[in-house]
């Protein structure tokens, strides 16, 4: 227990504020951005997140008895952008709920600001670790494809829902015989009656399996297994079953909790998970409120996921916040955990490959969509003007040059140039 967090009877919000506060290294630390409402100076609103978020409430207290000391406590104050520490014991071990209950929970809402932002976390080394963290991460590229130093890649179909199951199975063959490594479900496409959970999945791998003996080269699914958790690990148990590597997950959609459970299933099942964003922009769209796609990263990181949509360095179709910036947190050492492959997609077509890995480099996975199937000559030449617009990138040729002997990518290039999509 430190002095700074002691809780007495008679506390108000003013507790929670000590600037002369350094925070023990357990501590987990935030960064927020806050308005102040109209009528609140910044020490005030920026004492009552600290407050709201930890141990207190909007009415002096008076506690009976010796109480754990709890108290989250604003240290630093820079203009709009405040710090605060939260105690280790505020929270449970390797319960992502609980911990986001206190970092982005009533504060969200708290009339006291007009606006605030969770921007980044510190995670202090025992709360981190007491997470699983991603089976793989990166090393997907290696140890589920050989794909050396380049990019993998990988496609959804289009439309997103309403191909039937054999549509849909027989584009991921067209797509793998081009030379993607991974077909890729949509977000909104789980069980429905046009296209069938255990039917695509078995059909799909079936032209898997016809796609590595044809091309020799290793070629993987991400079924989209999304639903309520005891689905999930049904669903996660036929994948593995099947002799699929991977299941896909909408991480925010359906909550991390939910992610936390598939993950200890995959654990024991040598499953990798794919996670995809859906919703985020919810949370980290507007500036300054919500939470960050960088502390969803983060969270997503230590709920275990070995990939992660995190945008397109701003080149595709959706907004983007600092995509690099994210993959490096997602790289970064932390305390020995496994890092995360950031998965770029969302508008993405061959002529914005040389600029996306300039922009994030090659470890990383490429989805296209629609800039694959939306080829003038289909799928398969999408496919191949995708992986040759790859490959020219990471052996350093002008993909301009390299399309003089790769029609597909010429064609490619013909129809989209080195445009962003909208
Ligand atoms: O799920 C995704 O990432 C999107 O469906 C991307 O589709 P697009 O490549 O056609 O934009
Ligand atoms: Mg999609």
């Amino acid at each position: 227990m430190t002095m700074n967090h002691q809780v007495m009877p008679g506390i108000t919000y003013e507790d929670f504020l000590n600037l002369d506060y350094t925070p023990a290294d357990s501590e987990l630390v935030c960064t927020f951005h806050i308005d102040p409402a109209a009528d609140m100076d910044m020490e005030a609103a920026a004492s009552r997140v600290a407050s709201e978020s930890s141990n207190g409430t909007w009415a002096e207290l008076q506690v009976e008895g010796g109480i754990t000391d709890l108290s989250a406590t604003t240290f630093d104050i820079d203009g709009n952008t405040i710090r605060v520490a939260y105690p280790d014991e505020l929270f449970e071990d390797g319960n992502m709920a609980q911990v986001l209950s206190c970092i982005a929970g009533n504060i969200m809402g708290m009339k006291a600001v007009d606006h605030i932002r969770l921007l980044d976390c510190e995670w202090p080394e025992s709360l981190t670790t007491s997470f699983p963290g991603p089976q793989f991460g990166s090393d997907v590229r290696n140890e589920i494809f050989d794909a050396g130093d380049r990019p993998i890649t990988a496609t959804v179909p289009k439309p997103k829902v309403g191909l039937s199951t054999d549509q849909h199975a027989k584009i991921g063959y067209e797509a793998w015989l081009g030379g993607l490594d991974l077909l890729k479900d949509d977000e909104n496409l789980t069980d429905q009656a046009f296209n069938p959970f255990h039917d695509r999945l078995t059909e799909s791998l079936s032209y898997r399996d016809d796609a590595q003996d044809e091309t020799g080269e290793k070629k993987s699914y991400l079924i989209n297994i999304t639903a309520d958790a005891n689905t999930m690990l049904e669903r996660a148990d036929v994948v593995a079953e099947q002799g699929c590597e991977y299941v896909m997950v909408d991480v925010v959609t359906t909550g991390w909790a939910a992610v936390q459970a598939v993950r200890e299933r995959c654990e024991e099942l040598g499953l990798a998970i794919h996670a995809h964003r859906a919703m985020h922009a919810a949370f980290d769209r507007l500036e300054d409120h919500g939470v960050s796609m960088r502390v969803l990263a983060q969270v997503t990181r230590l709920c275990g996921t070995d990939q992660l949509h995190t945008g397109t360095a701003d080149l595709g179709k959706l907004a983007n916040e600092d995509t690099v910036g994210i993959n490096e947190w997602l790289y970064s050492d932390l305390y020995g955990m496994t890092d995360v492959l950031p998965v770029a997609s969302g508008g993405l077509h061959p002529g914005l490959v040389p600029e996306l890995i300039e922009r994030e480099g090659t470890n990383i996975a490429i989805q296209a969509g629609g800039g694959v199937h939306g080829h003038p000559d289909g799928t398969r030449a999408g496919a191949a003007a995708l992986r040759q617009a790859v490959d020219a990138s990471v052996a350093g040729t002008p993909i301009e040059e390299y399309a003089d002997d790769h029609p597909e990518l010429q064609t490619a290039l013909d129809k989209w140039g080195t445009e962003t999509p909208r």
